[in-house]
């Protein structure tokens, strides 16, 4: 997995990374150009189209004067707007503002002319991890300027005046797309953030992951190549009992379609059996609109030993008394998926939290989170309490939203990248929950059956919004789930 370096370590990361190749600082600051320009490249082919970039006096600014060499001699019309220039500027920024060619337009921002044309480039070379306060004075009037110009705003590294892992309440350019190198800075992936972050794009600079690890050990970034890794074979002697036996416990009157689609999504992660017990008075007919799923019934003195995972909580309502909770935990004593009504009966029944079995796994949504843990002021906070509240109760915690953050037991915090703004519909997360439980039927780990059942998810999300958009709905992301498995290779 990709670990995040916090801002801090960055500087020390780039050090001691140009050092064990023999090669110089500038050097890594055209590789992070280069992996720039090829990216721009890829969406902006018009070189017609006016380009400005604002250059700060930092190495962020020196990565802003090598794009704008690179991009000119690509034929880009360039204009550079430097905030200041020779001493007080970084090394590696004067060596790069040499570099410009000698017809090259560049101003110092005191004499230009406040002009953006419409429909042109802004790129935001300004600040990145060298961030030290809060914008103010000319910069902070400069960066309002650039957010009302009708333009479209791309930022360097990061938007000039985010820090690197904390939220802000100042001023901050608004990009439309981030490009960052190498690794996502963590204040990229917070909700606050993102009228400043907008697209988020991570290029790689070639800093290998093993070099990375040596400044975090517990930040980490999921991407496509982490999955294959963590999902079981399966040969052709295999048969239904090895791909799992689960069940889904939920659905009271008017909420069943919940249990349905945890189960229907269990079903198509590859779960051999799957049963649903919904919560309804005994002998009342139930309609499974699946020919596929069983109907269980759990009595008091129900034998549950038999099931490999149990998916609890979609749509089970409020009622619930929670020694009958506490009576299913107990009897099944092996890791569970909890989630949604169940998540509730735990934060309003306290007692209820220390008998979780070891190494659940949790999904709130954040309003269920904070019924949890109480009210969080900020997702730095929020992270911070999904953390700690993981290696207290030794459960895995997935907080479920934009970059859905997987807190493990161990103080590990893995954050996802897929998924889309159109899965935020109903049922969604109970699609999620049918895909980690049927993972942890399968015979996977906790950890592997979060980390695949997340990515998978946002997978099948990013499949079904192609053809669907704002008109998709959680049965869609459920048809898209085969289709991952084909997409990451996986048999
Ligand atoms: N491995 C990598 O990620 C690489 C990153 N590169 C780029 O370098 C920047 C970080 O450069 P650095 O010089 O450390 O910091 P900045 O350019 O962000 O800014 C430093 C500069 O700004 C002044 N300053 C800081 N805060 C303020 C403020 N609020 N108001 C005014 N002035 C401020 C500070 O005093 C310094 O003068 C990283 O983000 C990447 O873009 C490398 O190019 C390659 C490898
Ligand atoms: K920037």
């Amino acid at each position: 997995m990709l670990p995040i370096i916090n801002g801090e370590s960055i500087k020390e990361l780039d050090q001691e990374f140009i050092l064990s190749k023999g090669i110089l600082s500038i050097d890594l600051m055209e590789e992070a150009a280069s992996a720039f320009v090829e990216w721009f490249y890829g969406i902006f082919k018009d070189r017609t189209i006016k380009i400005y970039i604002f250059c700060g006096p930092g190495n962020n600014g020196g990565d802003g004067l090598a794009i704008a060499r690179l991009l000119s001699k690509m034929g880009y019309p360039i204009n550079v707007l430097y905030l200041m220039n020779g001493k007080g500027c970084s090394k590696d920024f004067q060596a790069n503002f040499k570099k410009l060619p000698k017809n090259f337009i560049a101003t110092n921002f005191e004499n230009w002319n406040r002009q953006i044309d419409h429909g042109s480039i802004v790129i935001d070379a300004i600040f990145g991890v060298g961030l030290s306060r809060v914008l103010e004075g000319a910069i902070s009037d400069l960066i309002g300027e650039l957010n009302n110009a009708i333009a479209t705003r791309i930022a360097i590294d990061l938007p000039s005046g985010l820090p690197s892992d904390s939220v802000t309440t100042g001023q901050v350019f608004h990009a439309e797309h981030t490009v960052t190198f190498q690794f996502p800075k963590l204040s990229l992936l917070f909700p606050e953030h993102i009228q400043f972050t907008g697209k988020l794009h991570v290029v790689d600079i070639g800093i290998e992951d093993q070099f990375l690890q040596k400044f975090s050990s517990n930040t980490f970034y999921i991407r496509k190549e982490d999955i294959f890794s963590r999902h079981r074979y399966f040969h052709r002697f295999s048969h239904k009992g090895d791909f799992g036996r689960v069940l889904f416990i939920g659905g009271a009157p008017g909420k069943i379609g919940a249990l349905f689609l945890s189960s229907y999504a269990a079903l198509r992660s590859g779960s051999g059996l799957v049963s649903c017990a919904p919560e309804f008075e005994e002998n009342s007919s139930v309609q499974i609109p699946y020919n596929e799923i069983m109907l269980f019934q759990v009595k008091s003195n129900t034998d549950l030993g038999n099931m490999d995972a149990i998916g609890i909580g979609p749509g089970w309502g409020t009622a619930i008394d929670p020694d009958y909770f506490l009576s299913i935990m107990v009897r099944f004593n092996k890791p569970m998926v909890i989630d949604a009504d169940a998540i509730n009966l735990l934060a309003a029944n306290p007692f209820l939290l220390k008998k979780v079995p070891k190494n659940s796994i949790l999904t709130p949504h954040l309003k269920e989170f904070e019924r949890l843990v109480g009210k969080v002021s900020n997702h730095a906070e929020r992270i911070e309490k999904a953390t700690s509240f993981a290696i207290e109760y030794n459960v895995v915690v997935i907080l479920k939203g934009a970059h859905t953050l997987i807190a493990l037991p161990d103080g590990r915090k893995l954050f996802n990248s897929t998924g889309n703004q159109y899965m935020a519909t109903a049922g969604s997360g109970d699609v999620l929950t049918g895909m980690i439980t049927s993972f942890l039927g399968q015979g996977y780990s906790p950890e592997n059956a979060a980390i695949c059942g997340v990515f998978h998810h946002g997978l099948a999300g990013e499949l079904a919004s192609q053809s669907k958009r704002r008109g998709m709905i959680a049965s869609d992301i459920i048809e898209k789930i085969p289709n991952t498995f084909i997409e990451l290779g996986i048999e």
